[in-house]
């Protein structure tokens, strides 16, 4: 379609103050950040007296994510919005019990576990692409932002727990559509009340924890009682979490530990990818010529799911292009932190108390790390390009709080990508731009429609199937 561009999200000539900020904090957080943001070593606002401090110097962001990383607490809003889903999960565990989780969890996530969970998402991929067919035959337009949230839900469901998704994959479906269009929203009494005290979304988020908790409950007890046997005992990533062992003690989670670490994997996997999945595909349908290269990179390679985890280590060029896509949306657009004590993070002195974001989208569009920000260029996460400069490209994080989930979140997306991309052209099927909004997670202010159509033998055959 012509007229189609690359839109950037429009950017305040003004930094915001008081209740201003806070209605950016609770309707669009991009709305925060003036030019000055993407040019500065750091910006200080303030809301309900207290100061809030956005750190861009390398420096700073080492010193707030890695060395001085016990000083801060994740953020009260955080910790409201959250705990209802994931409970005493990785996510938002702190100080020794993080630290056991984690040494517990990391195997389950590393590439040596990687062929189990390929295997799943290779998989899911080929149901994905059988149920595109008809549409992308009919030339009918698809909502795939919709789309890529029931994908990402049904991916990580079932390499969590593959056999038990026929039966609870509805209600899954269900409760996280409940808490991502609603409860996971921040209201303004939620920016505004104290911790302690209940807000009415609160009281709401409860009555979800209760479903939620309750259904994953079910899921762990009827994995724990069966003996799984034979070609249906595929193993997934449940079995993983519950055979891990801490290396220094040799504990192992308990039956409440699994379902929290199960509840967190589902709830800091599930917009995330979606997002990313998202907007890889939008820039995508945006650059035809990208498409064919990842078309030709896949066209001679087996995606099917015994070879999925080698596969995606020879997907180098779509790799690139979801790591690019990660760097003008990033999904986690904003890491907060809390300062338990004073500190000194770069040029900033950083009050006990105070408020510090190191936000990857200001970071991975700031002037002074990269040279033409607002292009989209895979070119620069090829192999032998020029490294990024060091803490300016954060979409997984940095330090000991990195996603424990990154290799999982690009193992699947880059294998759906090209599973997809192979399958059919991808084009939008209008010309109004989708424009980021930035709440729990970096989403379109709109879900565009797109266009799916099918590639030579494919389309032949898709064609005959829809006849
Ligand atoms: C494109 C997709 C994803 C993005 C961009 C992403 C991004 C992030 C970021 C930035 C953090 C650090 C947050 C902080 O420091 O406050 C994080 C933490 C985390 N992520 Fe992801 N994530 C993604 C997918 C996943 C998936 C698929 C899983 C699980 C299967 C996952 C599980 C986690 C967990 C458990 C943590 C907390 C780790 C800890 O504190 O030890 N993430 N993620």
């Amino acid at each position: 379609m012509s007229g189609l561009r690359f839109v950037p999200p429009p950017i305040p000539e003004r930094p915001l103050a008081g209740f201003a900020l806070l209605d950016a904090l609770r309707t669009n957080v991009l709305r925060m950040w003036p030019r000055e943001a993407y040019e500065a070593p750091a910006l200080t606002q303030a809301a309900l007296g207290r100061p809030i401090l956005l750190l861009n110097e390398p420096e700073a962001v080492r010193r707030v994510l890695v060395e001085n990383e016990d000083n801060y607490t994740r953020s009260p809003l955080r910790i409201r919005i959250l705990r209802p889903v994931v409970r005493n999960g990785l996510l938002l565990a702190e100080g020794e019990a993080w630290r056991h989780a984690r040494r517990i969890a990391a195997p389950a996530f590393s590439p040596r576990a990687l062929p189990i969970l390929a295997r799943h998402f290779a998989l899911g991929a080929q149901e994905i692409i059988a149920s595109l067919e008809a549409d992308a035959a009919r030339g009918a337009p698809v909502d795939l932002l919709d789309l890529a949230r029931r994908w990402s839900i049904a991916l990580s469901g079932k390499s969590m727990f593959s056999l038990e998704m026929s039966d609870f994959g509805p209600r899954m479906h269900a409760l996280m559509t409940r808490y991502i269009e609603h409860l996971g929203r921040p209201f303004l009494l939620d920016v505004l009340l104290p911790l302690r005290i209940a807000s009415p979304r609160d009281l709401m988020r409860r009555r979800l924890e209760k479903d939620w908790i309750g259904m994953l409950d079910e899921v762990v007890e009827r994995r724990l009682r069966t003996k799984r046997t034979g070609a249906g005992g595929e193993r997934d990533l449940l079995d993983l979490l519950r055979e891990a062992r801490d290396p220094e003690s040799g504990a192992e989670f308990s039956r409440e530990q699994l379902r929290d670490q199960v509840a967190t994997m589902l709830v800091a996997g599930q917009e995330t990818t979606t997002s990313g999945l998202f907007w890889t595909i939008y820039l995508l349908a945006l650059h035809p010529a990208l498409q064919e290269r990842i078309a030709e990179e896949a066209a001679g390679l087996d995606l099917g799911p015994d070879n999925a985890a080698q596969a995606f280590q020879q997907l180098a060029f779509t790799r690139a292009v979801f790591s690019e896509s990660l760097r003008l949306y990033p999904p986690v657009f904003m890491i907060v932190r809390e300062a338990k004590a004073e500190d000194q993070a770069g040029s900033t002195r950083i009050a006990p108390g105070a408020t510090v974001m190191i936000a990857p989208w200001v970071l991975h569009r700031h002037r002074h790390h990269w040279q033409e920000p607002e292009a989209f260029d895979p070119a620069r996460f090829l192999p032998g390009a020029p490294r990024p400069q060091p803490m300016s490209y954060l979409p997984f994080g940095m330090g000991p709080r990195v996603c424990i989930g990154a290799l999982f979140a690009t193992a699947l997306s880059a294998l759906l990508i090209a599973s997809i991309v192979r399958r059919f052209r991808i084009a939008l099927a209008s010309t109004r731009p989708a424009l980021p909004v930035c709440v729990a997670t970096c989403r379109p202010d709109h879900a565009p429609a797109f266009r799916l159509q099918p590639r030579g033998a494919a389309a032949t055959a898709a064609r005959q199937a829809a006849a």
